[in-house]
């Protein structure tokens, strides 16, 4: 058992009572449909050996079993689909603390197509083991054994037929067990990159319109879609020979069966009884390998979504923590930071302070590690080795870091929704109309801004984001490139509305422009993970100069 096979076993034991009502209909539903045909056999047995039978009982016993037989099968169904949803429930809620744990560090390396995949269909996908599998596994055994003590009841002799037979059909999935889990991985795999790819294009649409690549994107697709289909083909091919071999091996039961009591036991009327048990006996094995011949597509779908739910979160949650004063500065104390172990020091010693009340600009070129700075001030990551300080706090023992620090990141994301429900993202009690005039920003409040905010323009996207930074009351800011998408006189508006906020606040700004820049109260300048220099516009001037001059 794979440990997120073990996993899922776990998720189910929580749900106990749901599980045991599953197998008992399950169990009440195989049992009794087994009984009525096998009464049934007795009755014809009895017809073809010219003895009379009880037709009254018969029919009695019969309908009884019937009657038990059919609302077991529904009973069945929906406590199997409770169950199942229970389960799901639970799973999806795990999904998303998943994401929410890692994010939106880990996420940058993810592809949003690849995590949905994970998210949606992989889940859905685990739903069969839950609703149709686990207890159908046991009652299988159950029938096989009811069956096989009745069949030895006839003729013990009848078990060396049935039983050998039996066993070949319960292990059927496992003679193409490898083929199994190879397709089942590429299915999910397949799967996955063509709903990744889906995603990239629909986002990427305008791209793909502009630069005329819209006929090279469908090829792309439709190459992506052949992978998707050869692998359903070979997967149904491995599980159609599956299902035929099945169906072979009842019919050799059967006819073995027959064949026995034609030539060894020679009671003919027990034939039909026989045949019944050997072939219904089978029946619910026959239906639990067809189930188990999807063990690969389940077991990659349940390694995905357990490789996600048990990742770690990037940073440890915040411990001894420590209050922050309502007006503090920040500190970078020497950080040495790298993304991966082996990949190469992005902060190599970087030291600065941002005193409270006042704006900080960070610049250098580009790749020099500004946004670097900025994710690790959010604590997406901790550094390597030095610190970060929020009024003299190290930030992992900070409890609520939103609360202290907050950001206008360089791609805002603006959720489906009016303008007033973006801006109280953080802040679900602010001052919408006093945050939006803040930031220059006259709109209704009302108005719904579409998905990803298409309704708006890049500029007024742009000032929703500082609408909703400010509206947090955050005492740290942190603007990362936050003007690049305004003209001239908005920038010069939105840049006099921020000295005002700034009055109040620390502020960490990445901008590329020289106004922006001329407007802090101290730069620093970044080159390779280092400070170069840092001090005001005009003591840094002649290496500014170079440094846009370069750029432009
Ligand atoms: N998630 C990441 N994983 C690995 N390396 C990264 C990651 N993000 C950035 N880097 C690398 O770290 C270095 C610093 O990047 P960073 O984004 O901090 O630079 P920057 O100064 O903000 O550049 P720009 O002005 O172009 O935005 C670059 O070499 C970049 O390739």
């Amino acid at each position: 058992m794979t440990p997120s096979i073990r996993w899922l076993a776990g998720a189910v034991g929580a749900h106990r009572r749901a599980f045991f009502s599953t197998l008992v209909a399950n169990l009440l539903g195989q049992l009794a449909a087994l009984g009525a045909a096998v009464a049934g056999a007795w009755l014809v047995g009895r017809a073809i050996s010219g003895q009379s039978a009880p037709l009254d009982l018969a029919g009695a016993v019969l309908g009884g079993l019937v009657a038990v037989a059919v609302p077991a099968a529904w009973w069945e169904s929906y406590v199997a689909h409770d169950l199942a949803y229970l389960v799901l429930a639970k799973l999806r809620g795990q999904v998303y603390d998943a994401v929410a744990r890692i994010a939106p560090a880990r996420l940058l390396g993810r592809r949003s197509g690849d995590l949905s995949a994970a998210v949606l269909s992989d889940i859905e996908t685990l739903e069969w083991l839950f609703a149709h599998t686990l207890a159908q596994l046991i009652t299988a055994g159950t029938v096989l054994a009811a069956g096989s003590v009745a069949a030895a009841m006839i003729d013990p002799l009848l078990l060396l037929v049935s039983l050998p037979l039996a066993a070949c059909v319960l292990t059927v999935p496992l003679w193409l067990r490898k083929a199994s889990r190879a397709q089942g991985d590429e299915l999910r795999a397949a799967t996955a990159e063509l709903t990744s790819d889906v995603v990239d294009t629909v986002q990427g649409m305008r791209e793909l319109t502009a630069f005329r690549a819209l006929e090279r994107r469908r090829d792309l697709l439709a190459r992506k879609t052949s992978r998707l289909a050869r692998a359903q083909a070979a997967n149904a091919a491995r599980g159609g020979l599956e299902a035929s071999v099945t169906d072979l091996l009842i019919a050799v039961a059967a006819a073995g069966t027959l064949l026995l009591i034609a030539t060894v036991i020679r009671s003919p009327g027990d034939a039909p009884v026989a045949m019944v048990l050997a072939a219904s006996s089978l029946g619910p094995a026959a239906q639990v390998a067809l189930l188990l011949k999807e063990y690969g597509t389940l077991r990659a779908a349940a390694d995905r979504v357990h490789t996600l739910v048990t990742a770690p979160a990037n940073v440890p949650p915040p411990r001894e923590v420590l209050e922050v004063s309502a007006q503090p500065d920040v500190v970078f104390e020497d950080v040495r930071f790298r993304y991966t172990p082996d990949g190469p020091e992005v902060l190599r010693g970087v030291s600065f302070r941002i005193p409270y009340g006042k704006t900080v600009a960070l610049v250098g070129a580009s790749g020099a590690g500004k946004s670097t700075c900025v994710s690790l001030l959010l604590r997406y990551w901790d550094p390597d080795s030095g610190r970060v300080l929020v009024g003299g706090v190290p930030l992992p023992r900070i409890a609520g870091l939103h609360r202290h620090v907050t950001v206008v990141p360089q791609d805002v994301h603006l959720f489906a929704g009016t303008i007033e429900h973006n801006v109280r993202l953080g802040a679900p009690g602010a001052d919408v109309a006093s945050a939006l005039r803040t930031a220059q920003l006259a709109i209704d409040p009302a108005v719904p801004v579409g998905e990803r905010g298409v309704t708006l323009s890049g500029g007024q996207r742009a000032r929703v984001a500082v609408a909703r930074a400010l509206a947090t009351g955050a005492p740290v800011l942190v603007l990362d490139e936050a003007v690049a998408n305004l003209d001239t006189d908005n920038e010069a508006r939105l840049a006099e509305a921020l000295r005002e906020a700034a009055a109040g606040r620390a502020t960490l700004v990445i901008a590329h422009r020289l106004s922006t820049i001329r407007r802090a109260d101290h730069i620093v300048l970044l080159e390779e993970g280092r400070v170069a220099a840092e001090g005001s516009y005009d003591e840094l001037s002649e290496r500014l100069s170079h440094l846009f001059a370069r750029q432009s």
